[in-house]
Order: structure tokens, then C-alpha cells, then sequence
């Protein structure tokens, strides 16, 4: 076991503290109570309430068999600004073989927490460029598009190319520094939310910049739609964060972030330029992108990590 320092212990607990009453706050947005609104209900003879009362049964019955949609939230629109607006879910079985492993790291309170301000709006606009410029050496033929400095890999037509062998000098030393701050910020951030110390947690691969479209499927890798599961798809995902870096509505329409909850309920992130959205990356949540259906939508995934054979550097420049 991990001894815990009295100031970590603090800190998760302030944290955890945080997610509580972000929780709260959330649910009470959510389930507001609702003022009657015709007034006290009369009171029927016995027969009468019987037969009311199989009408509502069945009436809802054939609401269950008909509409089976469940309901849709949306945590964060584009046109708000949010700070640490959460919710806490139920961690999911998938952490328990690591828990004593990497203890203190592995998720033990399992949610999100999507917040804007973190990385201002300049910085986001100078990722956008620096997505855009390497982006520019090749491209999916299908609706998506991938880059990763850490790396290098980037999709061309329906494969992939390295960046730094068809331009070693892609990146200058202020894309480097812009690259590290922009990822430390994040690192810092879902450290602290999930009350884990940020030297536990390492970046790890896949991390990288992503440009979808509505353009059809080319490839399998173009299918970015399906609902999935981060740690299946990548064992050593124990926190997922995603840096959004231009503007669903204006920019690219279609393109939210919805995570698939067990309480039948949608819950939807709508991307926003400098939004950081970070969550632990088991099955708790379940998620998908909806299909663009116009315009070009950009993100950076940040990937982290509690084993540290698993970990990855910062791009850094060529020796
Ligand atoms: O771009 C996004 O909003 C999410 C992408 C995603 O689900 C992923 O990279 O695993
Ligand atoms: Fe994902």
C-alpha cells in the first residue's frame, strides 16, 4: 500500500468533496421539482381510481415498448461556460485487478468533469494551427483524419505516414513549447480532479489530434461514430481528456460527445474551442462522437495512464 501524505489526503478529499457536490448540483439541474400544475388531484371512488389507474399503467407501457430512446442531457452547450461541471458515475469493474498495482492512481471515483478556461483561446487557436499545419502533409480519405507528435504518425489516403520523415522540421521550438504547456495544463487537471498526484499519472499512446468530417468511411479507422470504451480498445487507459479546439454550431455541425449512461439517459458534450473534457476511461463511460454532418471538426485526445512502462514523451525536438 501506498502511504498517503496528509496533504494528498486533503486534497482527494476536498476532491472528493468537489465531485459531490458537482453531482448534487448536476442531478438537481436535472430532476428540479416541479410545482403542480393543476392543482390538488380530486378524489375518486374506489372503481373509478382502479380504472384511471390501469389507463396510466398501460399508457406507460406502450410508452416503454414505443419510444425505448430513454432520455438525452446536455452537460455543456457551446454557448456556456462551464468550470468543473461533473458528475460522479459508479466505477465499473475494470480497475479492480490494478487497484493494489497502481495504487493511489487507479481511478477509485469514477466520473467527468468538463471545464473551460483551462487552456485559453489563444492557446487552442495556435493547437488548431499546429493540427492544421501537420495535417496539411496528408490526410484520410474518409471522414477522419489523425495526427500524433509523439510518434508521428498521420492518416493518408486509407494508411498511415510519419510526419518527421516527410518533414523533420515540421515543428519550431514554440510548437513544442505550446504542445507542453497545453498537455501539462491538462495532466495537472485530471490529477487534481481525480485526486490522483500528478507525478502517478504518465501520458501514455494513443494521444493525438483528430479532424473529423461527414465524409464517408474509407477505412475502418474512419468509423469514429461507434460507441466504445477507452480502456477496451487501449488496456493501459486508466484517464481520457479531450481538448476541443473550434466551435460545434459555428465550425462543424453534428460532431457531440455523448456519453451512453446506464440510467438510459444521453449525456452530451457539445465541443467548444478550449473546452477540456476529462473522464476515467473504463466502462462507466461508455461513449461515442456523433456523425459531423458539415464542416470540419477538430480535438486533441490526451491520454493517461497509471503504469509507467506504458508511458510516453513529450514530442521533443530532433537531435
Ligand atoms: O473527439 C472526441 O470527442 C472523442 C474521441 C474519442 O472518443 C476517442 O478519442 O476515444
Ligand atoms: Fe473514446
Amino acid at each position: 500500500m501506498r502511504h498517503i501524505k496528509a496533504s494528498e489526503r486533503l486534497t482527494e478529499k476536498k476532491v472528493e468533496k468537489k465531485l459531490h457536490a458537482e453531482k448534487k448540483s448536476a442531478s438537481q439541474d436535472e430532476d428540479k421539482p416541479k410545482e403542480p400544475k393543476y392543482g390538488p388531484m380530486p378524489t375518486l371512488p374506489n372503481q373509478r381510481l382502479w380504472t384511471r389507474g390501469m389507463m396510466v399503467g398501460g399508457a406507460l407501457i406502450v410508452l416503454m415498448f414505443t419510444s425505448g430512446k430513454g432520455r438525452e442531457v446536455t452537460i455543456a452547450k457551446q454557448a456556456e461556460t462551464v468550470q468543473h461541471k461533473g458528475q460522479h458515475v459508479h466505477c465499473s469493474d475494470d480497475y479492480t485487478k490494478e487497484l493494489q498495482q497502481y495504487a493511489g492512481c487507479v481511478p477509485e471515483q469514477c466520473g467527468r468533469v468538463i471545464t473551460d478556461g483551462l487552456v485559453s483561446t489563444k492557446e487552442a487557436k495556435d493547437m488548431l494551427q499546429l493540427a492544421k499545419k501537420g495535417m496539411a502533409l496528408g490526410g484520410s480519405d474518409g471522414g477522419a483524419t489523425i495526427l500524433d507528435l509523439h510518434s508521428g504518425a498521420l492518416s493518408k489516403g486509407t494508411a498511415f505516414v510519419n510526419v518527421y520523415s516527410l518533414q523533420p522540421n515540421l515543428l519550431t521550438p514554440q510548437d513544442y513549447k505550446l504542445y507542453k504547456t497545453v498537455r501539462t495544463k491538462i495532466h495537472h487537471s485530471v490529477a487534481h480532479h481525480f485526486g490522483v498526484a500528478a507525478d502517478l499519472l504518465h501520458l501514455t499512446h494513443p494521444t493525438f489530434f483528430s479532424r473529423l468530417t461527414d465524409i464517408e468511411a474509407k477505412s475502418p479507422n474512419d468509423e469514429y461514430w461507434h460507441p466504445h470504451v477507452d480502456k477496451e480498445t487501449y488496456e493501459a487507459f486508466h484517464y481520457t481528456s479531450l481538448l476541443y479546439l473550434n466551435d460545434f454550431g459555428e465550425d462543424f455541425k453534428g460532431g457531440r460527445f455523448v456519453f451512453v449512461d446506464q440510467d438510459h439517459t444521453n449525456r452530451t458534450v457539445e465541443p467548444k474551442r478550449g473546452r477540456v473534457s476529462m473522464f476515467t476511461s473504463g466502462s462507466e463511460n461508455l461513449h461515442y462522437v456523433e456523425k459531423v454532418s458539415s464542416g470540419e471538426r477538430y480535438a486533441l485526445t490526451v491520454s493517461f495512464t497509471c503504469n509507467i512502462e506504458a508511458a510516453i514523451k513529450d514530442p521533443a525536438t530532433p537531435k
